[in-house]
């Protein structure tokens, strides 16, 4: 019996790795593994990487990390009652299954253990550096709206969704056991369709081998990992391999560079953009006024298409689901009418208001990103009485360093007034980052406040008459990662405290 619920879904993801699935007996785990399990090994009834979450019966696959090895923590795995080991080399006194590739084989037995759901139902990935959280929230609503809510999930950066129920998420894609018990678990609830991001990460680290792919969005490529990837021609072929393995309909952006160079080394791919000669083609884009207009094209007809997003970035976000929509064979006035309804995207240009100007969050954690979301801010800020565009940010630590005075420079040339603040500093040293973001800065014009919170407060408390305020880097986020620890913090929360500290009479901003 599958017992890997979407109840284990939760804000953190790390349970879902302990949870059994269906117990694997000794003739399917080494046809699973490929290789011989030790003598007196019967069956196993759970898989984790985390020596943590072991429980007796399980399978401890050893993984080599980036930090420690994984074979460190076998002697905490027995004690806690592991039945099996599996590792890249032979672990005394321990039962052991050598396998060439511990991730491989992580991946491999999550599929066993929670019978290969991808194989019951379609899973439609999404990559690219950014917008595939966008694209996915826009996939599922057109899925939903075609196929009813119920039958349709949804796994991203800031929320997973399977029927009605939403949890927030963890990580873009987590390990394979996670993975695994969140399809199974949407399966058992009657989900036929999955809206799936597929981050970099996710498939370098083999976190979505085994899935069965039944189509796949390519949004754009820009740098970003290069401190796993090394470089951007690595860094591509990664993202390539979704679109070798996806079966069904695989749509990739014609207004990207990489995008079109996919479009040219896969077989069966079709575009989506506003370049001549894209398969989908975007025209007309104009601002509407709760979002923006825009016809796709498709031969001879013509889909008329608004949604409640702005930018144009965002039009090819909703173009990329669009098209896969129709490739399905979904109808044009549903694929209209599900995107003119889909929901705000947690953190991604979510308007937390403010009295007199706007105040943004957003996830632009790159340079593309951050020039992406300026751009429109400014177009906001043309709006009625002109405004300032007013802009707080940072960059991750231990994350690709290259893009940091990228994103000094971009803000720089862009925002009115700049404030550099700490994102996710992880175990590096905030100052040190800020520093090397600053490094890009053009004219001098922009401020470090390494206190996220008195950032923001400096930036609402300059804030006037039209202003736009742009709060990005953590967007949907509930904590941030700091050398010292984590702790709680989420951008909209704390900007409607501020501003509720300024104006104790304002009327409360309902939190979502
Ligand atoms: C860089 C990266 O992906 N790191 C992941 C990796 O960590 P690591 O290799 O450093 O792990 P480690 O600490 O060396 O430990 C090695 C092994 O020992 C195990 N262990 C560790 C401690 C212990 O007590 N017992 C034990 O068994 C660990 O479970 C692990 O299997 O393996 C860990 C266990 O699975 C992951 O949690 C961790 O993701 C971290 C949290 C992370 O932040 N990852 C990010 C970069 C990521 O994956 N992002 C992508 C892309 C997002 C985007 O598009 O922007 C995503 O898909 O989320
Ligand atoms: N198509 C796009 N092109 C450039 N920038 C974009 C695009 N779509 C979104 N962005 C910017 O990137 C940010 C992240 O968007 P989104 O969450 O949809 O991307 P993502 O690929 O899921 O990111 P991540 O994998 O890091 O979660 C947005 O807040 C916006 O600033």
């Amino acid at each position: 019996m599958l017992r890997g619920s979407f109840e284990g879904v939760s804000a953190r993801c790390a349970p879902l790795a302990t949870l059994p699935g269906m117990a694997v007996e000794r003739e399917e785990l080494r046809r699973v593994l490929g290789v011989e399990v030790p003598a007196g090994v019967g069956r196993v009834c759970g898989v984790t990487h985390d020596s943590r979450e072991v429980e007796p019966g399980f399978a401890f696959v050893a993984v080599p990390g980036f930090k420690r090895d994984g074979v460190e923590f076998v002697p905490e795995a027995l004690r806690r009652g592991a039945a099996l080991v599996v590792a890249e080399r032979e672990v005394p006194e321990a039962p052991v299954a050598v396998v060439p590739d511990a991730r491989a084989a992580l991946a491999a037995l999550a599929c066993a253990f929670h019978g290969h759901p991808s194989r019951r139902m379609e899973v439609y990935g999404v990559t690219g550096t950014n917008g595939k959280t966008t694209t996915c929230y826009a996939l599922h609503a057109v899925l939903a709206g075609a196929f009813g809510e119920e039958r349709c999930g949804l796994m991203t950066t800031a929320e997973v969704v399977a029927g009605g129920e939403r949890r927030p998420a963890v990580r873009t894609t987590p390990e394979a056991t996670e993975v695994q018990a969140a399809l199974a678990g949407m399966r058992e609830r009657g989900v036929e369709r999955v809206a799936m991001e597929v981050s970099s990460h996710g498939i370098a680290l083999r976190r979505v081998e085994g899935i069965r792919f039944a189509g796949a969005v390519f949004t754009n490529l820009s740098r970003d990992h290069l401190d796993l990837h090394g470089t951007m021609e690595e860094y591509y072929r990664t993202k390539r391999r979704l679109f070798l393995w996806a079966r069904g309909p695989k749509l990739s952006n014609a207004d990207d560079a990489w995008g079109r160079r996919l479009a040219g080394e896969v077989e069966g791919v079709r575009t989506f953009g506003s370049a001549v000669g894209a398969d989908y083609r975007i025209e007309g884009v104009r601002p509407s006024g709760a979002g923006t207009r825009f016809v796709l094209r498709r031969g001879e007809e013509a889909l008329r298409i608004e949604v409640p997003l702005f930018g144009d970035y965002n039009v090819q976000n909703a173009a990329g689901a669009a098209a896969l929509a129709l490739e399905l064979g979904v109808p044009g006035e549903t694929v209209a009418r599900a995107l003119r309804g889909m929901p705000q995207v947690p953190g991604r240009f979510e308007r937390v208001g403010g009295p007199g100007f706007e105040v943004i969050v957003d996830y632009a954690h790159t340079d593309v990103g951050l020039e992406a979301v300026l751009r429109v801010a400014r177009e906001v800020a043309r709006r009625g009485r002109p405004g300032r565009v007013i802009c707080v940010f940072g960059a991750a630590g231990e994350r690709d360093g290259a893009k940091r005075p990228l994103m000094g420079r971009v803000a720089s040339r862009l925002a009115d007034r700049g404030i550099i603040t700490t994102d996710d500093a992880y175990s590096e040293d905030p100052e040190k980052i800020a520093r090397e973001v600053a490094a890009g800065v053009e004219d001098g014009r922009l401020e470090i406040v390494l206190d996220r919170r008195e950032a923001i407060r400096r930036a609402l408390s300059e804030a006037g008459e039209g202003d736009v305020v742009v709060v990005a880097g953590k967007g949907h986020e509930r904590v941030q990662h700091l050398p010292w620890g984590d702790v709680p913090f989420h951008d909209a929360t704390v900007i409607r405290e501020i501003l509720e500290e300024r104006d104790p009479c304002r009327e409360r901003t309902r939190e979502r």
